[in-house]
């Protein structure tokens, strides 16, 4: 398989990955080439697969440049960077990384709640400045009981549901129709489960219809004891309109894994100190990052030995 060309599209940090398939294919990191278009030109008929992630896929300039591209196969569960409907029209397999990485995501977004509800970022940062030999942090808010509403009732979504259980919160969700096989209060709308919850998270895929889901209308309906948690995509949310709810004080809070314009995050957030932001890391574990990348790996050796795929999208 060594003659194999794999085209990386993302500037990966996982040794790990990078490790694995230089082992076994002719392995080129696109974000390192400072002349992409020559280096096309001079290499597109080897390249059978492209890996990419969250960050950067395969839309459809780079497919329609790589006219022997059969696989991609993405070190992640979301596909939104990758243009589906071309990888159909053209026969191309997709492959992301379900199911390793549902923990971590959902561990991080109770993370997130408890975070931003009982401000352990700030009061750390009180600790550590000294301030706390002045006197005692002011009082939180409590996590245990808040209702929680999310988005999207996948396996992430409901991976975060059975957690929140745990602390005592009543679940409800939206989805674009009702699930016959869960308990939870469903609300055909966004802004009705905004205005129904205390906590709204956001779980779904990034699409057309779910771009902006978390917008103006949705942000008042939560209102400034509300709290909203964004594990999914930046876009899910119109960032400019959440940063003025933030700063005029008529959203109680937010904790965001994830920004529009990864990695610029909006500066009005970091004087906030009813905000967590984490820097994409919803599956950044050792143990998982491992995981998706034998995934990434498997999937790709199934591809080219003629054996089914291991996570199959398309
Ligand atoms: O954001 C991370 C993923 O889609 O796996």
């Amino acid at each position: 398989m060594e003659s194999i060309g794999v085209l990386m599209t993302c500037p990966l940090h996982d040794p790990y990955l990078v490790e694995q398939l230089e082992k076994r294919f002719t392995l080129f990191k696109f974000h390192s080439i400072p002349d992409k278009a020559h280096f096309l030109n001079s290499n597109k008929a080897s390249i059978r697969a492209v890996v990419g992630s969250a960050s950067a896929g395969a839309d459809a300039k780079l497919i329609h440049q790589l006219p022997n591209l059969e696989i991609v196969s993405s070190f992640s569960v979301g596909l939104d960077k990758i243009d589906l409907a071309k990888c159909r029209e053209r026969g191309i397999r997709v492959t992301n990384t379900p199911d390793v990485l549902t923990d971590d995501v959902a561990d991080l977004a109770i993370g997130l709640m408890l975070a931003v509800l009982r401000r352990l970022c700030q009061s750390d940062r009180y600790v550590r400045s000294g301030q706390w030999k002045r006197g005692e942090y002011k009082l939180t808010t409590k996590f245990t009981g808040k209702s929680v509403g999310i988005i999207g009732l996948g396996r992430i979504g409901l991976a975060i549901a059975k957690r929140a259980e745990a602390f005592s919160c009543p679940i409800s969700y939206h989805t674009r129709a009702e699930k016959s096989d869960v308990k939870y209060k469903y609300y055909p709308s966004v802004v009705e489960l905004a205005a129904n919850c205390q906590i709204l998270v956001v779980a779904c895929a990034l699409t057309e219809e779910t771009r902006h889901i978390i917008n103006r209308e949705v942000i008042n309906a939560l209102g400034p004891k509300g709290v909203l948690i964004n594990i999914g995509r930046g876009p899910h949310v119109d960032e400019p309109e959440l940063v003025s709810a933030l700063v005029e004080g008529r959203l109680g809070g937010a904790g965001l894994d994830v920004f529009q314009d990864e990695p610029n995050v909006p500066e009005e957030l970091f004087g906030l100190e009813n905000v967590v932001l984490l820097p994409h890391v919803g599956s950044g574990t050792m143990e998982t990052r491992k995981e998706m990348a034998d995934l990434v790996v498997g999937n790709l050796e199934a591809h080219f030995l003629n054996k089914p795929l291991l996570t199959p999208v398309l």
